[in-house]
C-alpha cells in the first residue's frame, strides 16, 4: 500500500527543563533543540515533553510514548544532582539544579528503552544516560590533571562559544564511524563543565577528545540509543558535522516508525 504524507511524518518527543522567570516555574525546551529537528526535515512533528513524566499514571506514560518516533534528551546548564551517581557527596559543585527534570528524566530513559524508541542524547542528556547505565561524572573536568578545560569562553558572542572547538576521534566499527566514513575525526563544540567519569555498563564508545574524554557512546543492546557531549542541534545548516548527527538520528526514528507499522 502507498504510504500518504502524513504517514511518514515522526513525531519526536524533546525532554523539558524546569526553569523559574520571576516568581513562576516554566517547563521549556530550547529553541536550537526544537529547530534543528525542523530544519533537515519538513516532516517532523517536534513535542515538548514536560518535566513530570515521573510524575504521570503509567497508561499515561505508555500512551505519551506510544505515540512518538524518538526521543531527543537535551543539554542545559544545570547539572544532574550528584546524589544519583555519588552518594556521600556533598551538594558543592556551585551548580544549577533541576530536580524536576532529574526524576522525571530518569523514569523517562527507564520507559523509552524499555520500548526500544530511538534515542538521542546530548550533552546533559549524554550524561544522564551515562549515569543511567550505572556511570559517573567528573564534576569540573577543567580541575582534573590531564584534561582539558571544556568549557566555552561566556564572553563571547554565542557564534563563537558554539563554533568547533576542538577534533574528536571516531571509534572504528561505530555508530558514528559508519554515519562520517571515511573520514575517523570530526569537530566538535564543546559546552560543558562535567564529563564522563566511568563510562557506565554495556555502554559503548563512539568518540573521544584528544585528552582522552569520552565524547559519544551508543549502546549496542538497543536498536538506536547515541549520546554525544556536544550540541549537533547548533546551526545544523551551517556546521555540516553536526547536521549529519541529526540526519542520522532521524533516519532511526524513521526505521523504527517503519517498523512498528509493520
Ligand atoms: N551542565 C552540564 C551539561 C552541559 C550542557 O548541557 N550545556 C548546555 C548549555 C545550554 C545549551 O546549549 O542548551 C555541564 O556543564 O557539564
Amino acid at each position: 500500500m502507498k504510504e500518504s504524507n502524513s504517514d511518514s511524518i515522526l513525531i519526536i518527543g524533546i525532554c523539558a527543563d524546569v526553569h523559574k522567570q520571576g516568581v513562576h516555574k516554566y517547563h521549556q525546551a530550547g529553541d536550537k533543540y526544537v529547530r534543528a529537528l525542523t530544519s533537515v526535515s519538513d516532516k517532523i512533528i517536534p513535542v515538548i515533553i514536560p518535566a513530570l513524566f515521573n510524575e504521570l499514571s503509567e497508561p499515561a506514560q505508555d500512551k505519551l510514548l506510544s505515540g512518538l518516533d524518538g526521543i531527543m534528551l537535551t543539554g542545559s546548564y544545570s547539572n544532574l544532582h550528584p546524589s544519583y551517581y555519588q552518594s556521600d557527596l556533598p551538594d558543592n559543585d556551585d551548580a544549577q539544579r533541576d530536580p524536576h527534570r532529574d526524576a522525571s528524566n530518569w523514569k523517562l530513559i527507564e520507559k523509552v528503552l524499555a520500548a526500544d524508541i530511538p534515542l538521542l542524547g546530548i550533552c546533559r542528556g549524554f550524561q544522564e544516560l551515562n549515569v543511567y547505565f550505572g556511570g559517573s561524572l567528573h564534576h569540573r573536568i577543567h580541575e582534573v590533571p590531564g584534561l582539558m578545560d571544556h568549557r566555552e569562553d561566556k564572553s563571547l558572542p554565542l557564534e563563537q562559544q558554539y563554533a568547533y572547538a576542538h577534533p574528536v576521534s571516531l571509534q572504528e566499527n561505530g555508530v558514528l564511524a559508519g554515519w562520517f566514513a571515511p573520514r575517523t575525526e570530526i569537530r566538535v563544540n564543546s559546552i560543558h563543565m562535567q564529563g564522563i567519569d566511568k563510562l557506565g555498563d554495556r555502554l559503548r564508545i563512539e568518540a573521544s577528545a584528544p585528552d582522552g574524554l569520552i565524547e559519544a557512546f551508543s549502546c549496542p543492546d538497543y536498536q538506536f540509543l547515541t549520546a554525544v557531549q556536544w550540541h549537533p542541534e547548533w546551526q545544523p545548516h551551517n556546521y555540516a558535522d553536526n547536521a549529519v548527527v541529526i540526519q542520522g538520528f532521524i533516519q532511526a526514528c524513521a526505521e523504527y516508525k517503519n517498523r512498528s507499522s509493520q
